[in-house]
């Protein structure tokens, strides 16, 4: 059934028969974007498939989220044509960007980021976009690689207002700027902190990172799990441009970043400001800088296909059971994930302990685990050599050729059409921020996020050849740069008549850092998503209880006892106190966590109902859980060192040395603990191997022994036998 959702501009229909869905260009945490064909006019557009079921806000905040993009009107922010509903999915009709997100690019051919001029350029375009929604009284909330996206010529626009809010809102929608969103990378200090309030500056930071992303081809922090990501976040200093690799580098570049990375949100310059700095005075148009990057790339379509493969194949390796990193990685997920809480001082303690943040040799590792296509020595601007596009890309390029329209055929008819709410495009631009309202204070449901829809029926999908074997991202990487674009062929055809099953497997990978990725990175990086401002479990009792949700790598934390009511300053949220409590609970999904509102017992917990933000009952089977956690740790390093004691006398003994080390109060924890402990955690692991082959030993010297002592007294009784014998015969 079709609901009167949206509106028409451009004369495009709310007419779902009007479009012919062509190939999946991209998918986020809530949607799936199509390559589209308006048919009336031949004119290529992209639809966005929005899972309603997956979004369980309520249609009014997605219809007004849906008319905010059709409202937008700036060269660098994508607007929406028109929207309306089919069966359970909103569609979301704008204008196609053919060359994808910067992060794709990046991922595909330019996996060391891109030179410092067309960075210049795509920041300048993204910042001109977001002084415009700030303008607006916007806040993007989602500002990453991922979502800058580039047409043919250049043309930067910055997309996806999923999770964005209105600083003008008030009362119940409040609520959504005191609910944490973005993807974990981008997030800034003060919006990780539930009920600290956060305002636009918060989208100059996840701008700062996205500087850094485009620089490294990565996010800072994103080897690391997403909830590692979080305390380094909080804890360290903010990330720059300050490394040894960095040197190639500008300083008004440096400079720049530093001002957007500053943890104080009051000392970040806004939009309009940054426009001014230097950095950006000589920034070339994009149709000089960026156009030249797309050259020779094959189509969009067929990068994403490689790339889903790439982290479906990824996501394969990864299960392996290789001891080590899978131990490791385990072990973050539970002191990361399942031991979570928004305790800032908790965070900050456990941080101390786990940060081990060596950047220069991560984001090293980090590149070669994404670069699927690329030499890894190759200079870091060069791309990969994807000469090799199909042969049809021009065909299915720009205007749509008739015997293509024909192949694609017309309307799947399947959708139930509803009458367009049209938007005429009158109403004023200021409009936007009285009226419109991004993202949505609802919680959703908690739907099965690694599976994303299915394409629509009419979908139309080229079929290729098969061909057997699987694909192996190391062994593509070996290859020369000659090779490379002949691999990123075969690899494509090696996986393209991809069964059903196939497919959504495909799609559950991590993708391009998706929910299955979560126990393991944070690579959220890649084309994950802000976590939305829904999707956790919610009492009924909405004024109370905080409701945190994790998915698809994107966090969201909403402190809910904030006063509907009351009004606050236009562009600051005030700190919101939390006066609900709740026992964490794992959602049957993987990776999310969720709080379960229901009120605890009042005796759980003796700071119920302070002003604190965090009720204590939710933090203490936590804490309880660092303390068994801590107390373990300690037993094992007092063991340890009486051991090293004792080794020490006998070594001393043997040396004629036998002073013994003074041992230091284990309990206290100094800046070299960390290195002191792994170092005397090494030597457990030592001692333990020696003791395993010392026991061994001993056992088979036993059974020796066992034997021999048989042997002996089998002996021994012949013996006596035969000289009782001989006894008799005598
Ligand atoms: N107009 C467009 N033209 C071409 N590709 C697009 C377009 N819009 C989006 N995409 C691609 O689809 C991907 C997902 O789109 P989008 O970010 O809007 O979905 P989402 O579910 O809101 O994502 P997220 O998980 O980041 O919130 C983008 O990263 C981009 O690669």
């Amino acid at each position: 059934m079709m609901r009167k959702m949206g509106s028409v501009r451009k004369n495009f229909s709310a007419n779902p028969g009007d479009y012919k869905l062509l190939e999946e260009v991209g998918y986020g945490a809530s949607a799936t974007v199509f390559r589209a064909i308006y048919l009336p006019t031949n004119e290529v557009i992209a639809v966005k498939c929005l899972d309603l079921d997956r979004c369980n806000s309520n249609l009014d905040d997605i219809r007004k989220e849906a008319q905010t993009m059709i409202l937008i009107d700036h060269l660098n922010v994508i607007k929406a044509f028109c929207s309306f509903v089919v069966e359970q999915c909103l569609w979301v009709v704008m204008p196609f960007m053919a060359e994808g997100s910067c992060l794709h690019l990046m991922k595909i051919a330019y996996p060391d980021g891109f030179e410092e001029f067309v960075i210049a350029t795509i920041l300048k375009e993204t910042l001109k976009a977001l002084e415009y929604l700030h303008r607006h009284g916007h806040i993007h909330r989602d500002i990453k690689a991922g979502n800058i996206l580039l047409d043919s010529d250049g043309i930067v626009k910055l997309g996806d207002f999923g999770v964005s809010a209105c600083m003008f809102d008030k009362g119940d929608r409040q609520r959504s700027r005191n609910t944490f969103v973005g993807t974990p990378c981008w997030m800034a200090p003060e919006v990780l902190q539930p009920g600290s309030g956060y305002d636009f500056k918060a989208d100059i930071w996840s701008f700062g990172i996205t500087a850094l992303e485009l620089a490294h081809g990565h996010a800072p922090f994103s080897k690391y799990p997403p909830m590692k990501v979080l305390l380094m976040t909080i804890q360290n200093a903010p990330p720059g441009l300050d490394y040894d690799r960095d040197k190639k580098f500008s300083k008004s570049f440096k400079e720049m970043v530093a001002m957007c990375l500053v943890k104080d949100q009051t000392k970040r310059p806004t939009a309009e400001k940054l426009l001014k700095h230097s950095f950006f005075k000589h920034a070339k148009p994009p149709e000089l800088s960026v156009k030249n990057l797309l050259k020779d790339l094959p189509p969009l379509w067929d990068r994403v296909k490689a790339l889903q493969l790439k982290d479906a194949a990824q996501l394969a390796l990864k299960k392996m059971p290789s001891a080590e990193q899978e131990a490791i990685s385990q072990n973050e997920y539970k002191r990361g994930v399942s031991a979570w809480n928004f305790d800032v001082e908790d965070l900050k303690a456990q941080a101390s302990l786990v940060l081990d943040y060596d950047d220069e040799q991560g984001l090293k590792e980090e590149d070669e685990s994404m670069d699927l296509f690329s030499n890894h020595k190759h200079a870091s601007s060069s791309k990969s050599n994807l000469a090799n596009s199909p042969p049809n890309r021009s065909a299915l390029r720009g205007s749509v050729s008739s015997a293509e329209l024909s192949r694609y055929g017309s309307s799947n008819g399947k959708g139930v059409i509803v009458e367009p709410n049209c938007n005429n495009g009158s109403q004023e631009k200021s409009d936007l921020c009285e009226k419109e309202v991004l993202g949505s204070d609802s919680v959703l449901s908690t739907p099965d996020k690694g599976v994303l829809q299915g394409p629509p029926q009419n979908q139309t999908v080229t079929g290729r050849q098969t061909r057997s074997g699987p694909l192996m991202p190391n062994a593509v990487l070996s290859h020369s740069q000659s090779e490379r674009g002949r691999l990123y062929e075969r690899c494509v055809a090696e996986n393209q008549p991809v069964p059903e099953k196939g497919k959504s497997n495909v799609r559950r990978a991590p993708s391009f850092s998706g929910p299955l990725m979560l126990p393991n990175r944070a690579s959220a990086n890649s084309l994950s998503a802000p976590i939305w401002p829904s999707g956790g479990f919610r009492d009924e009792d909405k004024s109370k209880g905080n409701v945190v949700q994790i998915k698809k790598g994107r966090f969201s934390v909403t402190s809910e006892s904030l006063d509907p009511g009351k009004d606050f300053p236009s562009c600051t949220v005030p700190r919101g106190s939390s006066t609900g409590s709740s026992p964490l609970r794992k959602s049957a999904s993987v990776g999310e966590w969720l709080f379960d509102a229901r009120p605890m017992p009042n005796n759980l917990s003796p700071k119920e109902g302070s002003n604190n933000a965090v009720p204590t009952s939710l933090l203490m089977p936590h804490l309880q859980n660092i303390l068994q956690q801590t107390t373990i740790q300690q037993d094992l390093i007092t063991n340890l060192l009486s051991t090293l004691q004792l080794t020490d006398v006998v070594d001393g003994g043997h040396t004629g040395n036998t002073q013994v080390q003074p041992l230091e109060n284990n309990a206290a924890v100094d800046p070299a603990a960390s290195e002191r402990e792994r170092l005397l955690l090494l030597k457990v692991s030592e001692l333990q191997a020696r003791m395993i082959t010392l026991t061994d030993e001993l056992t088979s010297e036993k059974l020796k022994h066992l034997q021999l002592k048989q042997q002996l007294s089998y002996m021994s009784g012949r013996e006596e036998g035969s000289s009782r014998k001989g006894e008799r015969e005598s």
